[in-house]
């Protein structure tokens, strides 16, 4: 595995708070790397170091082996949440006057396909929809062609469609060789892109691994639910089975055998359903609490 992003024993302290405490990781070239946790975990302060945004405390930062330097902002692209849009612009001229920034720039035309802005390249981007502005946005992280594109929440605000349709675009910038580094509250957006995953909370690192792996290594299971009034509360308490939200949730790696067992007791299957474990689950085992809490 080739790896692009070298981050080592990263400390960043502000007084008494180590917002990032201690943290290393590999990011290996190509593919989407995910960067989760709940609020002040330390993602957006590793990150804008991994940027040369903000400096370490101690630790390391290496680029293509290389320590970060002020050239690593011709090599990379940020989609910043906020970033100010010239006013009074359209879409068009505001391409023109970001990629004028740079030497080096993606054929507007490949840009322009790339992040699907042909149907509103003459509109004002003050009057975009939040999933066009987004899409502008991920244009200019794009602009100067980078190997690595830093993606900060892309998609919070979005409703379902645009969020898909967002998706699409980072899968389109995968398959063009580049290396994703997202950060999101969304488990189910770090289920569909990511490769790979770091879970921070308290400035540290939790777990790390390729999703489905850690999934697999965190649950041998799957999840069966009934409703509460429909299982005797004895048959809840032998088995130690979970009471929530109304629902009683079985653990189990033997779904024939938990059911007749269930049919022995007679219990109602009608309302019955089975789920396997996602990253959703798996946050809430690692932190204690859901991701958008
Ligand atoms: N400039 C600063 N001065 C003091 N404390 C800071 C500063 N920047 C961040 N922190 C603190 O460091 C911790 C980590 O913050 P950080 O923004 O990295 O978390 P995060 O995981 O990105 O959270 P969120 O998901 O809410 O963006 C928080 O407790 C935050 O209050």
């Amino acid at each position: 595995m080739q790896s692009i992003i070298e981050v080592q024993h990263l400390v960043k302290s502000y007084q008494q708070l180590n917002a990032v405490n201690d943290v290393s990781f590999t990011i290996p070239k190509g593919g989407c790397f995910g960067l989760l946790g709940p609020n002040g975990a330390g993602k957006t302060t590793t990150i804008e170091i991994m940027e040369g945004i903000i400096s370490a405390s101690s630790g390391n930062v290496l680029y293509k082996g290389q320590a970060v330097n002020e050239h690593i902002a011709h090599e990379i692209g940020i989609q910043f949440q906020h970033t100010a849009l010239q006013d009074f612009l359209t879409v068009k001229e505001t391409l023109d006057l970001f990629a004028s920034f740079y030497q080096k720039t993606l054929p507007q035309q490949q840009l322009i396909e790339l992040c699907d802005l042909s149907e509103f390249l003459d509109r004002d981007s003050r009057l975009l929809s939040g999933g066009q502005r987004q899409r502008l946005l991920l244009a200019l992280a794009l602009i100067n062609d980078p190997e690595v594109v830093f993606l900060d929440e892309p998609t919070t605000g979005l409703d379902p469609q645009a969020r898909r349709n967002f998706w699409q675009l980072i899968k389109n910038i995968k398959s063009q060789n580049k290396t994703v580094i997202l950060t999101t509250h969304y488990m189910d957006e770090a289920e569909q892109l990511c490769d790979y995953i770091v879970v921070m909370d308290h400035g540290k690192i939790i777990e790390q691994g390729e999703p489905e792996l850690l999934l697999k290594k965190h649950f041998g299971h799957v999840f069966i639910y009934l409703p509460v009034e429909q299982v005797p509360d004895d048959l809840v308490t032998q088995n130690g089975w979970r009471i929530q939200d109304e629902q009683i949730e079985i653990e189990t790696d033997n779904v024939e055998q938990t059911i007749s067992l269930l049919i022995k007791e007679q219990v109602p299957l009608d309302a019955l359903h089975v789920k396997s474990a996602n990253l959703d689950d798996l946050f809430l085992k690692l932190t204690g609490h859901s991701l958008r809490e």
